[in-house]
């Protein structure tokens, strides 16, 4: 369904992402995992071609450019621009701009705003500046956007970073239910405690691929030795 191959990025001649090639053949809910500067958030951006990179993604067998449409991308919070004079709707509605077309009705565009801020429980604060939400409230916004996008492909860089339990937990449940809808989720995650909950199966990343698999397969100690180094301790059963 989706292949990469080889995807590789460096900053100022810095590899950052190394020859990283998995496959994902069916609707998943993926975790990519690492420590910090493993490069996570780079292998998404060259993945997406946001950043110069090599390698390619194959969607159904074509390059993911020809998918645009296809396509559905959560920066990180920390890269979004919160003083930026814009309502929650008129957040959701971009989801909806690479699909509208000129003559279609403003009405139908609302309904489908709308009905994505009931799903992620925001539908009271359609009007409300975005620049006055709460970090979860905003994350919820950002997902509401992915919704009305209607992609097959969902990125998601930390969407749980300074979120409340109550948010994440809606959040997550959404995604479950996308899936079962034919989605495949990507989602760049640091919480260890998590995982075997949150996903079907994970990359491991330190600059190059560690693992890829079902979490029962890479969540091991030897892989998150591997990735962690020595000093990590999740306690209990790891799965
Ligand atoms: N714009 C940039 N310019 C130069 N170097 C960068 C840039 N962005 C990231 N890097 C470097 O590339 C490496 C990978 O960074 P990246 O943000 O992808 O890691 P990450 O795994 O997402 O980290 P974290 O868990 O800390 O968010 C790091 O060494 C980082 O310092």
């Amino acid at each position: 369904m989706i292949r990469f191959e080889n995807i590789t990025a460096a900053y100022n001649q810095q590899i950052a992402v190394n020859q990283v090639s998995f496959s994902v053949n069916k609707p998943t809910i993926v975790g990519i995992l690492g420590p910090n500067g493993a490069g996570k958030s780079t292998f998404l951006k060259a993945a997406l071609k946001l950043i110069p990179a090599s390698g390619n993604v194959l969607y159904q067998g074509e390059p993911l450019a020809k998918n645009q449409k296809e396509v559905a991308y959560v920066e990180q919070k920390s890269a979004i621009d919160y003083t930026f004079p814009i309502t929650v709707s008129e957040v959701v509605a971009l989801g909806l701009y690479p699909h509208l077309k000129p003559w279609q009705r403003m009405k139908n565009h609302l309904e489908k705003v709308n009905a994505a801020l009931k799903a992620v429980d925001m539908q009271d604060f359609s009007n409300r500046q975005i620049g006055e939400l709460s970090g979860g409230q905003f994350q919820r916004v950002l997902l509401a956007r992915t919704l009305v996008q209607d992609a097959k492909l969902i990125f998601l860089d930390e969407p749980f970073v300074g979120i409340d339990t109550t948010s994440e937990q809606i959040i997550m449940e959404l995604l479950r239910n996308l899936k079962q809808k034919g989605k495949t989720i990507f989602i760049v995650h640091h919480d260890l405690s998590k995982v075997s909950d949150y996903f079907d199966e994970i990359l491991l990343l330190k600059q190059k691929k560690i693992a890829y698999g079902p979490v029962k397969e890479v969540f091991t100690s030897q892989y998150l030795k591997e990735a962690y180094g020595d000093y990590l301790f999740i306690g209990g059963d790891l799965t």
